[in-house]
């Protein structure tokens, strides 16, 4: 494991199955579906049953505890992770939804954040469900307010957001609400919420590099959940400063993206670590927000000046923040000003002249009531070091412990006594007897207190199960495929595979370092996954790829792609190979190679939305595709034609440096930042140039 990528994991290829594993070995009301990284409700059978509509939600991970963490009674039925930074491949996503869903009467909610890879990939396994006779509907959230100009981008991406959606859900599909009345809700909700972040330092993705490099002295505003560049990088400030600037941002009348707030709005506020932020910094920004929106909340009680009626909210806040936050949004502005004016008043006898005669038995009712209504909006706070991590370790303790004979009673994994930001973990152990352990079972309210999902009547951690469906066992069928190319061709053909993947897995690094600039680090990793997958089937005894039927070839290349990827990469590439193949279904000839190419670049055109020019792949594969069709019409030799193709792909390529991002994560990348060209048009020259190479030999 590199240096530069100091974490607790086992190995990078694993890190996502065991930190499922470790989630769902500390809440026993949660069952991993074997082969998937897909988390689903251990009652999942009597929710199906129950005919309620059920939710699922997924992408990639690195955002712990999002999505498996909120799989639960009144939240998901279940969840997809891809590896981290990476949409799911789509035959996971069709087993977690047909392991939620067996066809139940009231259907299925597929919530996802708005990302490429997973509009892609989500999209295409609803498709499939639907063909199988599910009942599904798809939400996308895209509530990030950081984008100001209303230029051609993948649209507003998917942040925190996402989880008020889920619980949004959860609680309407609880109610026996229908699948149509819970979409059309959230669909609504998401147009009614904002997101803005702020970054101090970069994250890191297991087993590379950080993702970004920032000053000591420097803050980063309205940047994305993967590394991917914000909208302004500015001085370090204070926190009272940084709240305003977030919020002054989001709210802003000039932002294309912005959330309108005015006075007398509602608001529910969720304030998110992204990680690695001290619980003792999230608490100072959840007072600064509440001080700051409750400009807008407080209207003039009896002629008092705003000013005057701010101070003394902010008095009441500091005093209240004593017993909690009081979030100032959820419940109506006259009950929130009533309760407000209430506690001023009574609170007013520490600071000001006492004006009222209530008791303060009275007074801690009122302050109790109001932190019941509003403690409902609270946040969890998630701690110094990953939750992928401390899921790993989990995993890893129990594992040891109970190799030596422990019985692991009970397991909490989370935040308890932090070291400000610190990166690391402790590891507490206590004899249990029944009294210890019924303490640790009785009910608490204390918002610090983690406590395993149990479902009802469950008190005991189980060893962990996993469930087995029949998606489980994810084994191409053996097929007798008849050779349509000669010999020599089929030669050529197995060794154009051989170099396309062996160069995709040895430019690996390059790769990432280029999405590291325009995305989220992680498009070298998804090629060369896949590589690595072509390369193990082409050499497989039992069912190797089928290199003599350039059909047949395609179409496992698109399984390939569909299965192991991931990411916007595997589900474009799935398509793109799924359409080749079928084009040279028909024929095998120079021009039907250069008509298969075509059709595969106009199915990338139609389901990623991407024109040429906008800075993607398609800078690489159309030029290339056109000219090669067009050398082949001029009469000019295939070898001559392929390699004047490849010529204007590595120029496409080239050129993308300069062009200005409308498609994908880089669009969010403003133009001035984006110096080097586009990884996923780099990675197609890359394959196509081996091809070449073994052409011309
Ligand atoms: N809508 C799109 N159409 C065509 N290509 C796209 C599109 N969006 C992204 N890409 C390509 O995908 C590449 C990134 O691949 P990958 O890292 O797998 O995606 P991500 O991490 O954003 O899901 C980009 O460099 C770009 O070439
Ligand atoms: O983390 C992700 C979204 O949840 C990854 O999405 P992409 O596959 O588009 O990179
Ligand atoms: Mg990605
Ligand atoms: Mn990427």
């Amino acid at each position: 494991m590199s240096t530069a990528c100091k974490k607790l994991v086992n190995t990078v290829e694993r890190c996502v199955d065991e930190c499922l594993e470790g989630l769902v070995a500390v809440n026993p009301g949660l069952r991993l579906v074997e082969g998937h990284r897909v988390v689903v409700r251990a009652d999942i059978e009597d929710a199906i049953a129950s005919g309620k509509v059920s939710l699922i939600s997924g992408g990639g991970s690195g955002h712990e505890p999002a999505h498996a963490g909120f799989v639960g009674k009144g939240m998901l039925s279940g969840s997809v992770a891809g590896a981290v930074f990476t949409s799911p491949p789509p035959q996971s996503i069709l087993a977690c939804l047909r392991a939620v869903a067996k066809k139940n009467a009231g259907g299925t909610v597929v919530i996802i954040k708005n990302y490429t890879g997973d509009r892609i990939n989500f999209g295409l396994a609803v498709e499939r469900a639907k063909h199988e006779g599910y009942k599904c509907d798809m939400v996308v959230v895209g509530e990030d307010c950081a984008l100001k100009s209303s230029d051609k981008t993948a649209g507003r991406r998917g942040l925190c957001g996402t989880i008020l959606i889920e619980k949004i859900c959860g609680a309407l599909a609880e109610e026996g609400r229908t699948l149509e009345d819970i979409a059309r809700i959230a669909k609504d909700a998401v147009t009614k919420m904002g997101t803005i972040g702020l970054s101090l330092s970069p994250c890191t993705i297991p087993g590379a590099g950080a993702s970004f490099t920032l000053g000591a002295d420097e803050i980063e505003l309205g940047l994305g959940i993967h590394g991917e560049a914000g909208v302004k990088r500015t001085k370090l400030v204070t926190a009272n400063e940084a709240v305003r600037m977030m919020i002054d941002h989001m709210t802003d009348p000039n932002n294309n993206s912005r959330l309108q707030v005015k006075t007398g709005d509602k608001v529910a506020c969720m304030i998110n670590n992204l990680g690695g932020t001290s619980v003792l910094e999230l608490n100072i920004i959840a007072r600064e927000a509440i001080l700051l929106l409750g400009r807008y909340h407080y209207v003039n009680l009896s002629g008092t000046s705003v000013l005057e009626l701010n101070i003394i909210v902010r008095e009441a806040i500091l005093l209240l923040g004593r017993y909690h936050y009081v979030n100032l949004g959820g419940t109506s502005v006259l009950e929130l000003n009533i309760i407000a004016r209430e506690a001023i008043l009574l609170l007013g006898r520490y600071h000001y002249v006492n004006v009222g005669g209530t008791s303060v038995l009275e007074l801690n009712i009122i302050v109790r009531e109001a932190i019941l209504l509003l403690g409902r909006y609270h946040y969890v706070n998630l701690g110094g070091t990953s939750v992928l991590e401390l899921n790993i370790i989990a995993r890893e303790a129990i594992l040891l412990l109970e190799s030596r004979g422990v019985a692991v009673e009970r397991v909490y994994c989370g935040s308890f006594t932090t070291s400000l930001e610190m990166a690391g973990v402790s590891i507490t152990l206590l004899h249990l007897d029944d009294t210890l352990r019924n303490c640790l079972d009785a009910e608490t309210n204390a918002p610090g207190w983690v406590r395993p999902y149990l479902p009802s009547g469950q008190r005991t951690r189980t060893t962990p199960q996993k469930m087995v469906t029949e998606d489980s066992h994810n084994i191409a069928k053996q097929q007798t495929v008849t050779d349509t190319v000669s010999a020599d061709m089929k030669q050529q053909l197995y060794n154009m595979v051989k170099t396309a993947a062996e160069q995709l897995i040895a430019s690996e690094e390059q790769l990432n370092g280029l999405d590291k600039e325009s995305g989220d680090g992680d498009c070298g990793s998804t090629m060369a996954r896949g590589a690595q997958d072509i390369l193990s089937e082409l050499k497989s005894k039992d069912n190797p790829l089928p290199v003599g039927n350039p059909a047949e070839l395609a179409k496992r290349l698109g399984n390939i792609a569909e299965v192991s990827m991931g990411g916007s990469s595997g589900g474009l590439y799935s398509l793109f190979f799924t359409t080749v193949a079928g084009e040279l279904q028909k024929e095998i000839s120079p021009s039907a190679w250069s008509s298969a190419l075509a059709a595969g670049v106009t199915t990338i055109r139609k389901y990623g939305g991407a024109d040429p020019g906008d800075r993607t792949m398609l800078d690489a594969l159309y030029p290339a595709s056109e000219e090669l069709s067009s050398c082949l019409k001029a009469k000019k030799s295939p070898i001559e034609s392929f390699k004047s193709a490849v010529q204007k792909c590595e120029e496409g390529a080239k050129s993308t440096a300069t062009m200005k991002a409308r498609a994908g994560r880089s669009s969010y990348v403003s133009q001035d930042r984006l110096k080097n060209p586009d990884p996923g048009a780099m990675a197609v020259t890359i394959w196509l140039s081996a091809v070449l190479d073994i052409l011309s030999k």
